[in-house]
């Protein structure tokens, strides 16, 4: 199948609907990709385009994010197309969302995610259809009907690998090893269901609309015990009024 030379643009102005394209914007924030703003006549898209990877990675990033728009809680900007660059990378192509001024309101942000984690169940288990990325690093995803079995070998276990390859220090890996044959007994009498994560959650990828509607975006998702969201909450603020909602709706 031959490649388009400009993809981006042929997606816009075909399935896109649009008949002209009015400007084009860079969009900074980002790290590892590059993003553009498309205003068109048909509205605004955002777009993503990476020189070096191939579609897969916006593939993984477009089903986490289609997965948390079927939700129909949380707002996510819902993802239009992925394809191949003619030059050997990839684009992503989705809703734009106009950000308000706020970084939103906690209490709000706390409730839809305990919406979302409530509404995205999993028939499959712990794991995800792809395996996908988080940062630029791969995470994987392979299906398991047993939480701390996923939790030890995709999680824990892949990182410690992925450290010793790096860095070459057995002594965590090591310590590593150990808490992930022991932490079985931590789970006793805890009630796990797998349900679907954002997976990165913290305040780079949080953001609130222009209605103050809270928006997530760049997600790593995949279906596990709830509690893995807040892995990331270290760096997300989240306060006592966004915990009070989050139990709340989850409750409901
Ligand atoms: N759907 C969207 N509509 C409007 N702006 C967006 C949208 N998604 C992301 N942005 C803006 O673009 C910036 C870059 O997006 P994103 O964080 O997804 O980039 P990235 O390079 O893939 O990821 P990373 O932040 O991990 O480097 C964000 O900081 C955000 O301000």
């Amino acid at each position: 199948m031959s490649v388009s030379q400009d993809p981006v643009r042929e997606w816009i102005l075909s399935e896109g609907q649009a008949t002209k394209i009015t400007k084009i914007s860079p969009v900074g924030g980002g790290c590892i990709n590059l993003a553009s703003r498309y205003d068109t006549d048909a509205g605004s898209f955002f777009v993503k385009t990476n020189r070096s990877i191939g579609p897969s990675m916006f593939e993984a990033e477009a089903l986490g994010l289609e997965a948390m728009y079927e939700t129909g809680t949380i707002r996510v900007p819902k993802p239009h197309k992925v394809g191949p660059l003619p030059t050997g990378g990839s684009f992503i192509v989705m809703e734009f969302i106009q950000f308000g001024a706020s970084r939103g309101n906690q209490s709000a942000l706390g409730r839809k995610l305990g919406e979302m984690h409530k509404a995205g169940k999993s028939s499959k288990g712990y794991g995800f259809d792809v395996n996908n990325t988080i940062g630029s690093t791969p995470q994987i995803n392979t299906w398991s009907s047993d939480w701390i079995q996923f939790y030890g070998e995709c999680r824990l276990g892949y990182q410690l690998k992925l450290a010793l390859d790096q860095y070459g220090d057995k002594t965590i890996y090591e310590k590593g090893q150990r808490l992930i044959k022991s932490m079985g007994p931590l789970f006793d009498n805890v009630i796990i269901e797998p349900c679907l994560l954002h997976g990165d959650l913290w305040s780079g990828n949080i953001s609130s609309d222009k209605n103050g509607e809270p928006v997530i975006l760049d997600p790593a998702c995949y279906y596990g015990h709830s509690e893995a969201e807040f892995g990331m909450s270290w760096c997300a603020g989240f306060g006592g009024s966004f915990y009070n909602s989050y139990f709340e709706a989850c409750d409901t």
